[in-house]
This record gives C-alpha cells, sequence and structure tokens, in this order.
C-alpha cells in the first residue's frame, strides 16, 4: 500500500474507525447532491425517520435536466419537473442551501462548487455524480457514490469504503499550441485503458499539471473516473491557493494562512511510496480525438482509425462493435469525418478558459452551413462572465447558439438531444452508444477549440491550422 502520499494522509485524517468488514468509515467534509441521484435518498431516509445529519455540508444544485432554452416553470418535460420540485422539497425540509435556477450560482455541480471556493484542498468529498474526480484538481479525495451511498452520507455524514491503491501518473514537458488538458487525459486514458484505473486512485504528477490552470486541472480529474480511477487528484500548490483566494467559500483573514499551511502539509511527501508508476511526455501528445464507444478509444488527429491487428487481443471486440455503431472504417483518417452537431460545455470543458479557447477559434470564422453548434456554459458564474467579456458575441456572430448553464447534450437528460445518428463532436467525457440522447447517435470526444474547429470546417479537423 502506498506510504506518504496526499491520499493516504487525506484518508487517515478522516477515518472515524475501522468496520469489522475491513472497510473505513470514512468522513465527508463536502457534500454535493443534485436533482438526479438525491429523490431516492431523501425517500429512504424519510422512510427510517432519519434526519440530515449536518445540513451545512451539503450543497445542492440543479444540473442535468435544466432546460437551456426556456427555463420557464413548469418545465416541459413532467419528469424533469418532479425531479426539481423533488430536489426544492427536500432543501427546504432539511435545510440544505440550493443553487437553484436564477440564485446565480447555479450550474454543473462539478463546476458551482469550486466557483465558489467549496472545494478545498485535504477534503474529502462526495457526490452522486461519478465526475465528483473533478474536484481532485484541489487535491482533495473526491468520488462519486451511489444513491444508497447518498442516504448513508446524508444521515451519518461517513461512508463505509475501501481504500483505493495510487497510481502516479506522470507528464512531463510542455504542451504544443492546440494541445490542451483534454487532450492530455484522452492520452492518459488510451494509454492505460478505460478500466486501467480500477481500484485506484491516480496521482497526476510531473511538470505538464505544474503549469496548468485550476480549470485545465480539473479537466484531467474530471475524466480519471473514465480510466477507471475511482478518484484522480493533483497535490495543492501556489496556483490551487491563487485560485482559492478570496472566493466565497474560501478561508478569510487569519484563518488563510492556517489553510494553507495545512493544505501543504497534505500534498505527498517527495519520498513518498506508491503502488504502481508511469510516466508519459507531453511532447507525445497531439489533439486527441474519440472514434469509438469508450473515451479510451482515442486517436491523435493525424492518425488512422486503427486496424483490428494493431490492437491487443481484449480490446478487439468493441473496437469491432465501434466500427459498426460508429460507421467509420478502419485505417481511415479521422480527420475529414463530417459532423453534424458541435456542443461546447460539460463539467470537464464548459469553464471560462474552455469558452475561451472556443471563441479564439471561432471569432471572425463562420459555422458552416448545416451545422448545428452550440456553447453551453457550465454554470451561471461562467455565462455571466463570458457575457462580460463579449464571448457570447464571438460565438453568435459565428453562428454558434448561446445558452443557459446545465449538462445538457453532455447526457441529453434536458431538450438538446442528438437525432437519428447525427455524429457530434462534443467537449464532454463521454461517447457511449446512445449518449447524448438518441440511441443511434454518435460522438466525438475532444477538446472544445478542437469542438470549434469542427464546427467551422463541418468536419473533425486539427486545430492546430487555426491557433
Ligand atoms: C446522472 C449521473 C448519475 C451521471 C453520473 O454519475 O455520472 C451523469 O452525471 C453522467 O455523466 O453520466
Ligand atoms: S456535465 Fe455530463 S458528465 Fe458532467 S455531471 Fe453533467 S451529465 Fe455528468
Amino acid at each position: 500500500m502506498s506510504k506518504g502520499t496526499l491520499f493516504d494522509k487525506v484518508w487517515d485524517l478522516h477515518t472515524v474507525s475501522t468496520l469489522p468488514s475491513g472497510q473505513t468509515q470514512l468522513f465527508i467534509g463536502l457534500h454535493l447532491i443534485h436533482e438526479v441521484t438525491s429523490p431516492q435518498a431523501f425517500a429512504m431516509l424519510k422512510e427510517r425517520g432519519l434526519s440530515v445529519l449536518f445540513p451545512e455540508r451539503t450543497v445542492a444544485t440543479v444540473d442535468h435536466i435544466v432546460p437551456t432554452e426556456n427555463q420557464a416553470r413548469p418545465f416541459g418535460d413532467s419528469l424533469a419537473e418532479e425531479m426539481m420540485q423533488a430536489l426544492e422539497q427536500s432543501c427546504q425540509t432539511h435545510g440544505i442551501r440550493f443553487c437553484n435556477i436564477g440564485s446565480g450560482d447555479q450550474g454543473i455541480v462539478h463546476v458551482i462548487a469550486p466557483e465558489q471556493g467549496l472545494t478545498q484542498p485535504g477534503m474529502t468529498i462526495a457526490c452522486g455524480d461519478s465526475h465528483t474526480s473533478t474536484h481532485g484538481a484541489f487535491g482533495a479525495i473526491a468520488f462519486g457514490i451511489g444513491t444508497s451511498q447518498v442516504r448513508d452520507v446524508l444521515a451519518s455524514q461517513t461512508l463505509a469504503l475501501a481504500k483505493l491503491k495510487v497510481r502516479k501518473v506522470e507528464v512531463n514537458g510542455t504542451l504544443p499550441p492546440g494541445v490542451y488538458a483534454k487532450d492530455v487525459i484522452l492520452h492518459i486514458i488510451r494509454k492505460l485503458g478505460v478500466k486501467g484505473g480500477v481500484g485506484y486512485a491516480y496521482e497526476f504528477a510531473g511538470s505538464t499539471f505544474a503549469a496548468m490552470t485550476m480549470e485545465e486541472r480539473m479537466t484531467v480529474c474530471n475524466m480519471a473516473i473514465e480510466g477507471g480511477a475511482r478518484c484522480g487528484y493533483i497535490n495543492p500548490d501556489q496556483t490551487t491557493f491563487d485560485y482559492l483566494q478570496g472566493r466565497d467559500f474560501a478561508p478569510k483573514a487569519a484563518d488563510w494562512d492556517q489553510a494553507v499551511a495545512w493544505w501543504q502539509s497534505i500534498a505527498s511527501n517527495a519520498d513518498a511510496e506508491y503502488d504502481d508508476g508511469v510516466v508519459f511526455a507531453a511532447a507525445d501528445i497531439e489533439p486527441t480525438v474519440t472514434w469509438g464507444i469508450t473515451p479510451g478509444q482515442g486517436i491523435g488527429i493525424s492518425e488512422v482509425v486503427p486496424a483490428l491487428e494493431s490492437l491487443a487481443e481484449d480490446e478487439r471486440p468493441v473496437a469491432e462493435e465501434a466500427y459498426r455503431y460508429m460507421a467509420l472504417d478502419p485505417n481511415t483518417p479521422i480527420q475529414g469525418t463530417k459532423v453534424d452537431v458541435c456542443f461546447i460545455g460539460s463539467c470537464t470543458n464548459g469553464r471560462m478558459s474552455d469558452l475561451r479557447e472556443a471563441a479564439k477559434i471561432a471569432q471572425g470564422r463562420q459555422v458552416a452551413a448545416g451545422i448545428k453548434a452550440f456553447v453551453v456554459p457550465g454554470s451561471e458564474r461562467v455565462k455571466k462572465a463570458a457575457e462580460a467579456e463579449g464571448l457570447h458575441e464571438i460565438f453568435l456572430a459565428a453562428g454558434f447558439e448561446w445558452r443557459e448553464a446545465g449538462c445538457s447534450m453532455c447526457l441529453a437528460m434536458n431538450p438538446d438531444k442528438l437525432q437519428g445518428n447525427q455524429i457530434s463532436a462534443s467537449s464532454s467525457n463521454r461517447n457511449f452508444k446512445g449518449r447524448q440522447g438518441s440511441s443511434s447517435g454518435r460522438t466525438l470526444l475532444m477538446s472544445p477549440a478542437m469542438v470549434a474547429a469542427a464546427a467551422i470546417a463541418g468536419a473533425v479537423t486539427d486545430v492546430r491550422q487555426l491557433v
């Protein structure tokens, strides 16, 4: 087992007891909830006559079902309206802060907690959502949980968990222009596999991550789960502290210095021992695009869809399934693949810097004829900040639609859906079959700048020609 890592330190500090099962009873510092995975948990609580133990440690938002065009209540979709009402009611009953639509604080759960300064180094954070790994960017141990565990956290602020092993995933070097954090994580998942991280926490280390902004680090940690790692993290440093200082829920005055000292102390020791380690070079990473039906089926923009023979034996069945579903042929270039829809948003890439990079590509150019391109800010705050900077005007002038904040076509639990077998270029994190709202819809994952480039060209294109 690893020793002296941030993961070990934070885990040990939050251990309440060792259960007879051998599992750890772990204290959860921050519990984030949304409308999809909480209603049943609240219902289970009610059945047992239990209350929420620490309502002040729970924060709620609504994101998945939010319409990004017409937000008038009741929502057009009665199921969405029902989920919304259930969450509003539960928050009211239990005294939980709810970042509701129009509050100025609403947005995707993994966007709002960091931007409000709720996510801090050394915390344990849980949410009924797999992409909770995002918060690890701050040096928190953050992971997704199921509905019955949401119930457990509501009732006890603790969880019964088995400790993970720690793999150090090192990337060194400077990213070339046109290569982004998204490409780094798609590259890592491609190399280590979508199941490669099962049983592990990924510690992302090395000069490439050290040079990244917090938003870039969030993009990386967000997709740790797509590589099978339940959580991913980056040791807190000056970049982390600078991001946090002055945010609503960040420590203030004398508490700040004390907090920084503590945050520094929980970073992995120089001589920490890991269960495993891998090293990659930033120079080897190209703008990366998925061609298949798992986030691990990615290739560099200059590569061809891999031939079956070039793949490991255990990757072949899903590759064959992917050729059929995606209607893409092995040995053909991914560049030039025609797209129908271009989606910029999600908890992976719906933050300010993502919109800025996409806007740089869109500026002074036009979305190709017949392409539906739209931008969905990750939160109301992101939307407001982007508008203050005039980004919406750049997008609108280029022919993109500019929407309200939410998960939108990342998962299409709202009205934003692909039709038939449309292909989308998407800045989100999952390209599973049917993921974007049509059972035959197809998804190509890439960075937001690459999505903008695809919108302009009407096909998958190398953003490096446009930067
Ligand atoms: C709805 C929710 C449970 C789900 C998740 O856990 O990740 C969703 O956010 C997703 O991205 O598929
Ligand atoms: S944006 Fe997508 S990945 Fe993120 S929480 Fe929403 S549905 Fe899940």
